[in-house]
This record gives C-alpha cells, sequence and structure tokens, in this order.
C-alpha cells in the first residue's frame, strides 16, 4: 500500500496517533463498502484488517515501542518497555457490522513509563464513518453547554443498571450508543454530557479517548474517583467516568452512596 511507504518517523507522536488511527480507519471503510460480507464474519474481517495496518504502521514507523493490542497476544514485555501503544483497532464492532451506523471507531494512544498520571502523553480516536479524528495533538474545544438537564451517554447494547439509576436521582436524560471511544467523544462534542460506565472493559477501550477527553479538560477517572492507571499487568480497566468538570462530584458521591451493583 502506498500510503505506508512514506516515513511517518518524522511524525510527533500526536500527529502518527492521527494518522494511524486514520489509515485504519480508510481500511474499515473499504472492508464494510466492498467485501460483502455481513454479521460475524464482517465483524471479524475488520478486526483482522485493522490490526493488520495498526500492527505493521507500528513495526514500521515505531519500532523500538510496545504494543498493546486488543487484537494482539499481550506480550508482557510492554511491562518493562518506556513506551507502550494501548490501541484497539475496531472498537464499536457491532456497529461497524451494522451499516451506515457510524458509532464504531479505532483508538490509538501512548503511554510513557517517564510521564506522570495516568502515563498517556498522545491518542487519537478516529470516526472513520463520520469522517472526524479527535486528537490530543489539536486538543478539543468542548462546546459551551447546550442541554440543562444532563445527558448521559451509555452502552446501547448493555447499559449499566446503576447509571439508570443514576439518571433517576439526578434527572439526566440516558444516550445510547455504540463504541466507548464514541461515547468519550459525544462528552467532547457537546452531544452527552457525561459517559459513565461499569461491569467491564479493557485498556485499550478507553486510552485514547481518555488522553483526548483529558486534553479537552474534561474530568477523567475511575467511577469512585480514583484515577485510571494505564499499562497495569492486567488489561481490565473496567469502570469509568468521563464528564463535564462539574457534573463529577454528583456522580462519583453517587457511587460512594449505591456502588454499582
Ligand atoms: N461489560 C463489558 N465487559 C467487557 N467489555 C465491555 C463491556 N462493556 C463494554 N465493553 C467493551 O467496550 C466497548 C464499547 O462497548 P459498548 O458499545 O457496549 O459501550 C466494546 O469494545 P469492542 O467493540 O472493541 O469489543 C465492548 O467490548
Ligand atoms: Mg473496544
Amino acid at each position: 500500500m502506498t500510503e505506508t511507504t512514506t516515513d511517518h518517523r518524522s511524525l510527533d507522536d500526536h500527529a502518527f496517533a492521527v494518522w494511524a488511527a486514520e489509515q485504519a480507519g480508510e481500511v474499515l471503510l473499504r472492508v464494510r463498502a466492498e467485501s460483502g460480507l455481513e454479521g460475524r464474519e464482517l465483524k471479524d474481517a475488520g478486526d483482522a484488517a485493522a490490526q493488520e495496518l495498526l500492527a505493521r504502521v507500528l513495526a514500521e514507523h515505531r519500532p523500538d515501542d510496545a504494543v498493546l493490542s486488543e487484537e494482539a497476544t499481550d506480550d508482557k514485555a510492554r511491562l518493562g518497555a518506556e513506551r507502550v501503544w494501548i490501541i484497539d483497532p475496531l472498537d464499536g464492532t457491532r456497529e461497524f457490522s451494522e451499516p451506515p451506523r457510524d458509532d464504531w471507531a479505532v483508538h490509538v494512544a501512548l503511554w510513557e513509563a517517564s510521564a506522570g498520571g495516568d502515563g498517556l502523553t498522545a491518542g487519537a480516536v478516529a470516526q472513520p464513518a463520520l469522517g472526524e479524528t479527535f486528537s490530543t495533538g489539536t486538543p478539543s474545544v468542548v462546546p459551551p453547554r447546550t442541554s440543562t438537564r444532563p445527558r448521559i451517554a451509555v452502552s446501547r447494547t448493555r447499559p449499566p443498571a446503576f447509571v439508570e439509576a443514576l439518571a433517576a436521582e439526578i434527572d439526566a436524560e440516558l444516550v445510547p450508543m455504540g463504541s466507548a471511544g464514541v461515547k468519550v467523544m459525544s462528552v467532547v462534542r457537546d452531544l452527552a454530557d457525561a459517559y459513565v460506565h461499569a461491569g467491564g472493559q479493557y485498556q485499550w477501550d478507553n486510552a485514547a479517548p481518555v488522553a483526548v477527553a483529558r486534553a479537552a479538560g474534561l474530568h477523567c477517572s475511575r467511577v469512585d474517583g480514583s484515577p485510571l492507571v494505564y499499562n497495569e499487568d492486567d488489561t481490565s480497566l473496567p469502570d469509568l467516568i468521563v464528564c463535564r468538570p462539574e457534573l463529577a462530584e454528583q456522580i462519583i458521591e453517587f457511587v460512594r452512596r449505591h456502588g454499582t451493583d
């Protein structure tokens, strides 16, 4: 493929993350439009094609870095690495397989051992079917809030029960959609005011979205208010809140009182 013959080693990590996520997005759009596949076969073909593209461009342009991917064996050498790319080649696989839905994404994040906080130093979330990529390179400006009633983005197929109770308590509206990245970007874009999730997720589902959201000034934490931590041995990172800063305390307080069961 011609696009990968250019030397993208010289791109800074923010720009590289965008470029890699968009390349994978193009591959996914082609698979969706041209493979003739449906359902499980389309999901698998998308996962495999995007993983192949990202693995190849990372090996070519960031050869010294480790990679943690949803679609590859977890090489524990990453635990001693200075730089680790945490990627989800296709987040919202279900929605990808339901054209013309656009709530699926490609996640590319960089974690660095020398960084403080959650360690995420660059990230891109591409929404190929929307033609948009959100990144840390050009941090998004969250628009002024347009809804006085809080809108909480939730999984369209498995909304956690406690989020329904939270919504009832704070008089919020639930906005169902696919993909963790798309839900986090919905807060960045003022389509929702919070994304609250518990019950299961992995580092690759939220690393790039959190990098982008934090760069845009949004609150990002575990549901109990504790910090998100990446490149842990355990790939599970089962819960999070991404929200407008003014909503964080109310949500964390609800979880402290009621838990997430
Ligand atoms: N309870 C759970 N356990 C494990 N993974 C979950 C989960 N809920 C959501 N996820 C993952 O988070 C992503 C967004 O899910 P949802 O659209 O339901 O919010 C999906 O990633 P993938 O599409 O990459 O598998 C999904 O697999
Ligand atoms: Mg995912």
